[in-house]
């Protein structure tokens, strides 16, 4: 259980003892289990990057313990202790390319590694290899970061994190701003190394069908608090309660609601409820096959 993440009691405030004061966070409960996929969404403002911003402990709790990768922080946890942390949990944010600086992608990527007394060759060894893992070929190893495009830039960042073999890997929204393929590639890439590595997958997004595909665990925060917990198909089960949470429905799920109440078939089915595309192609040539035999 080494890597399961714990919250107990947290809470956070900016600016504490300031009349800028704000509580961000109230008494944060929650597991996030290990080698598992969890999602943490939640509207806009309702503190969701605070909490991952926890995990690396670029912010420490101003109340309360975390436990993550093994190691116990608190408000007064020395900083030179929490370094390993850092190593162990890799943290995504959103438009990581905004923080690449080397001159060129190799150095780049070599940068962590290096940083953690890891040799040269070594980190050369380990920043080809998270380089090909993204998709950034060969050729592109000497260029300068910032001659690359949107896309590749993103993937040399993410590249930059996984040089340190993260052991919990913390996405906040990585794809905001990509196009679909692009979208559906760089998910797929994060899934892929994740089942590959088993590591433990923290992703923040607003994107309800990266929810029901991918997620094993749904975390639903408001107003600085988890308010559910769940798998996607518990967390999406009650449309009018994530409606009033300004939460959304897979499409697939919202696709069901508006034709359920015309499939008498299909409400007569046991089957569980479609969460994706794909489910639900599988749930309508079911209803078809159904009434088919009915009419046969
Ligand atoms: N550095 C800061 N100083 C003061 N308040 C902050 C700071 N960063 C965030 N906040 C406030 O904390 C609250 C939660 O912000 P946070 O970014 O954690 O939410 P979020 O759920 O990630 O939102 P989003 O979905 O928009 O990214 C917001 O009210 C925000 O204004």
């Amino acid at each position: 259980m080494a890597n399961q993440i714990i919250f107990d009691q947290v809470s956070y405030t900016y600016n504490p003892n300031t009349p800028f004061a704000v509580d961000v966070l109230n008494n944060v409960n929650l597991t996030i289990p290990e080698n598992k996929v969890t999602a943490i969404v939640g509207h806009t403002g309702s503190g969701k990057s605070t909490l991952i911003q926890h995990l690396n402990v670029l912010l420490r709790p101003t109340a309360g313990t975390l436990t993550v990768a093994g190691e116990k922080v608190t408000a007064t946890s020395e900083h030179a202790t929490l370094k390993p942390l850092r190593k162990k949990v890799g943290v995504v944010f959103q438009f990581p390319e905004a923080q690449l600086f080397e001159e060129s992608v190799i150095k780049d990527v070599m940068f962590g590694p290096l940083n953690f007394d890891i040799s040269e060759e070594e980190a050369m060894r380990i920043a080809k290899e998270k380089l090909a893992l993204v998709g950034i070929p060969e050729h592109l190893y000497e260029r300068s970061p910032f001659d690359l495009s949107g896309g590749q830039m993103r993937r040399v960042a993410i590249a930059g994190v996984l040089a340190l073999e993260p052991e919990v890997l913390v996405l906040d929204e990585p794809t905001a701003g990509l196009d679909p393929l692009g979208h559906k590639s760089m998910m797929e890439m994060f899934i892929d190394l994740q089942q590959t590595t088993n590591i433990t997958l923290v992703l923040v997004t607003h994107q309800m069908d990266d929810v029901a595909k991918y997620a094993d665990n749904v975390i639903v925060m408001e107003k600085g608090t988890m308010v559910k917990n769940g798998t996607p198909a518990e967390v999406f089960a009650d449309a009018s309660w994530l409606d009033q949470k300004q939460l959304s429905l897979p499409q697939a799920m919202s696709f069901m609601a508006k034709i359920d109440s015309q499939l008498d078939v299909a409400m007569a089915m046991t089957e569980k409820p479609p969460l994706t595309v794909d489910e639900l192609a599988d749930y309508l040539l079911k209803i078809k096959a159904g009434i088919q035999v009915e009419e046969g």
